[in-house]
């Protein structure tokens, strides 16, 4: 049971979110499944005894309805489980109680009533949530069983039950294996997709991603964000004299340093060799530069120790705070480089502000 739990909370929760997500998309189509099933069942009613048929007909179709409000996409607000559980208690309910007012009814469908727990299984693999859709179903053909069937049958129904229970439980187990498989298999391969593997910081791929939606939505809502755009100081020269193995280290520094001045909402991405981007959303000029001060004095009093000696180095950064002129994050980036090389130009260690002046000044007026 351990091998199927996920190693995080949050990975728990996105998985879970994940097979919610599966399970929403498959309900619609699930929705007419169970028409077809209808006019199936109808004519094999008609076919076991005529006069039952519109008797029969009428149960399932109210039950029909009644499953279909768990395709009704988001008219109610009920979780993807509760709405698998509405929809298999409404239809298993709607055969078991039907084949109960056919002759022989209730042994004929049998198989059919436990190979929908099979069914069920690989739409629903998470054991509890799946307990919770067939329970009741199985209750209910235990009880009618009781009530309609002879002894000796009814133990030979309660005793199927007993059997395809806990292997259609196997089969939700199997499934909920291969999934989560699956779904760490794609975690792993997203994490790198969207992660630097050396320094940790995002890729640039995936760091333009959320920026140009971050900066979308601060334009919709006129709200600030800017961005610090980095770049270590003679890194040729640190490469040079320190070997690359060091440089890797600095790069793996800079950002674990960049992290612990950012704010959780906050975020950094490596574009380039020795080049980094901060972006901060809700953040004025005044709170951007101060953030970029704070990193760039955190870094300068980094001493990582290599072969060569003790290695310290910098950083230049360059502020850019969106206002109207910006089209896109494009050209805040491009605003911040600029203002990283007028850092470089001016003499490196140091932040520069880009202009034109922010639409968003902070208290002291940046
Ligand atoms: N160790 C290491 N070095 C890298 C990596 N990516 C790029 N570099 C090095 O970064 C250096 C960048 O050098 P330049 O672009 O000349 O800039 P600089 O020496 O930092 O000079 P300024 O930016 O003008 O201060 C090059 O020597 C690259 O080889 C990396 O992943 N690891």
């Amino acid at each position: 049971m351990r091998r199927l739990l996920l190693p995080l909370p949050e990975m728990q929760a996105e998985f879970d979110a994940q097979v919610d997500r599966g399970i929403a998309h498959l309900l619609p189509v699930l929705g007419p499944v169970c028409g077809v099933f209808l006019v199936l069942f109808a004519a094999w009613d008609a076919w076991l005894d005529p006069a039952q048929v519109f008797l029969t007909l009428r149960i399932r179709v109210a039950m029909a309805l009644l499953g279909a409000l768990a395709c009704a996409q988001g008219r109610l607000r009920w979780g993807a489980s509760w709405r698998v559980a509405w929809l298999y208690a409404t239809q298993a309910g709607a055969i078991i109680v039907c084949s109960a007012l056919l002759p022989q009814g209730l042994l004929l469908a049998l198989p059919g009533i436990t190979g929908a727990l099979f069914l069920l299984a690989l739409v629903e693999p998470r054991p509890r949530r799946f307990a919770l859709a067939a329970l009741p179903p199985s209750l209910l053909l235990a009880v009618l069983a009781g009530l309609e069937l002879p002894l000796p049958l009814f133990l030979d129904t309660v005793l199927l039950l007993a059997f395809s229970w806990p292997l259609a439980l196997g089969v939700a187990l199997a499934n909920l294996h291969l999934r989560r498989r699956a779904f760490v298999a794609e975690q792993a391969v997203l994490h790198a997709v969207r992660h630097d593997s050396l320094s940790g910081a995002l890729s640039r791929g995936y760091v333009t991603e959320l920026a140009m939606h971050d900066v979308a939505l601060a334009q919709r809502h006129g709200r600030p964000l800017a961005v610090a755009m980095l770049d270590i100081d003679h890194f040729k020269r640190v490469n040079d004299t320190y070997g690359h193995a060091a440089g890797d280290r600095a790069l793996c520094a800079l950002v674990a340093a960049c992290r612990t001045r950012l704010r959780a909402s906050d975020y950094i991405g490596r574009i380039g060799g020795e080049e980094f981007v901060c972006v901060m959303p809700e953040a004025g000029a005044a709170d951007a530069v101060a953030c970029a001060e704070r990193i760039r004095n955190e870094v300068a009093k980094l001493c990582l120790p290599a072969e060569a000696g003790p290695l310290r180095f910098t950083v230049s950064l360059g502020v850019a705070v969106l206002c109207p002129e910006h089209a896109g994050w494009a050209d805040l980036l491009r605003a911040a480089d600029a203002a990283m090389y007028e850092a470089k130009r001016s003499g490196r260690n140091r932040t520069v502000l880009a202009h034109p002046a922010p639409v968003h000044p902070g208290p002291d007026g940046y």
